[in-house]
């Protein structure tokens, strides 16, 4: 039998109990703010934030939208960043990403202070992860590690193959379940034997970035299977990097696209901005 990772249940579970949280530090006066800049108006963009937004609301998190022009320059976006950094108000700041070309965003991301970095994406907080201090870890591998525990899966012993080696996903990815006492490989586009690699892994991460890219023949039997990747076709139908009726048969749990990894990406978002609010002093 296998079992379908319901990310959707889970992250539901994760957000109840963000809420009774945020009621117990409301009743002490604190209001958590999160600040959500978007650049421009990417169509998939504008998805995420309006669930970022529509999480917040349910939580009780005060959310902020700024919504900037295409056109906007990186000093403007500097400034706004600076501005929401001195904030006493301003618990959390998310700077929706791919930027428009004129602006770089790691300058962007460097420029926010650390202890508003609800995405993890600050070189600090970055830093921190690698040598295992406190700090802020990027949502959606620590989403992913949330799945695997509250869905009851080990991850000590286990051969754990990552594809892909982003920023955001990859290298995080490599962290956490190296601090789970996973034994960890990152696979990327000069990788050889892609397959034979693949097809070591009790957990296989694919975060490649290609429509249904994995098939049965990448797959143990018996693995568990997240994938990361979220693509629209022309009907406006969603689908991961796994060719998921494929590998079905072959796997013990897999998580479906939509309803698998994404909301948890929103659920990590929201426990780090009530983690911004409750280590301000
Ligand atoms: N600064 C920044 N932080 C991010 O965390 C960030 C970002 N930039 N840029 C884009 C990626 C992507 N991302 C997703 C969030 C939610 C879903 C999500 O809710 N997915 C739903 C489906 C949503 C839909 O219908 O498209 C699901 O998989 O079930 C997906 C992807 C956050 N990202
Ligand atoms: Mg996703």
């Amino acid at each position: 039998m296998t079992q379908i990772i319901d990310g959707k249940k889970i992250s539901a579970e994760i957000k109840d109990e963000l809420k009774e949280k945020v009621s117990a530090l409301k009743a002490e006066g604190k209001e958590i703010t999160l600040a959500v800049i978007q650049v421009g108006n990417d169509p998939a963009s504008t998805v995420y934030v309006g669930n970022k937004k529509k999480s917040c609301a349910y939580i009780g998190i005060r959310s902020l939208a700024y919504e900037l022009p295409e056109d906007t320059t990186e000093e403007e976006l500097l400034s706004l960043v600076n501005q929401l950094n001195e904030s006493r108000d301003v618990h959390g700041i998310l700077v929706q990403l791919p930027l428009p070309k004129q602006i770089n965003e790691d300058k962007i991301i460097k420029a926010i202070a650390p202890a508003k970095d609800v995405d993890g994406f600050h070189p600090q907080s970055v830093g921190a992860l690698s040598i295992g201090q406190p700090g802020f870890v990027s949502c959606t591998p620590a989403g992913i590690i949330q799945l695997l525990k509250r869905s009851g899966i080990t991850i000590d012993g286990k051969e754990c193959v990552i594809v892909g080696r982003s920023n955001i996903v990859g290298k995080p990815m490599a962290l956490l379940l190296l601090r789970e006492n996973g034994t960890v490989t990152v696979c990327h586009s000069h990788t050889k034997n892609l397959k034979e690699v693949c097809k070591r892994a009790d957990i296989l991460v694919a975060a490649i970035g290609k429509p249904k890219f994995f098939n049965h023949e990448y797959i143990k039997e018996g693995a568990v299977v997240i994938d990361v990747g979220i693509h629209r076709n022309e009907n406006n139908k969603l689908c991961g990097d796994v060719d998921y009726d494929d590998v079905f048969p072959h796997v013990s749990a897999i998580t479906p696209v939509p309803g698998g990894v994404g909301p948890m990406t929103i659920a990590m978002l929201m426990y780090n901005c009530v983690q911004a609010a409750e280590m301000e002093i």
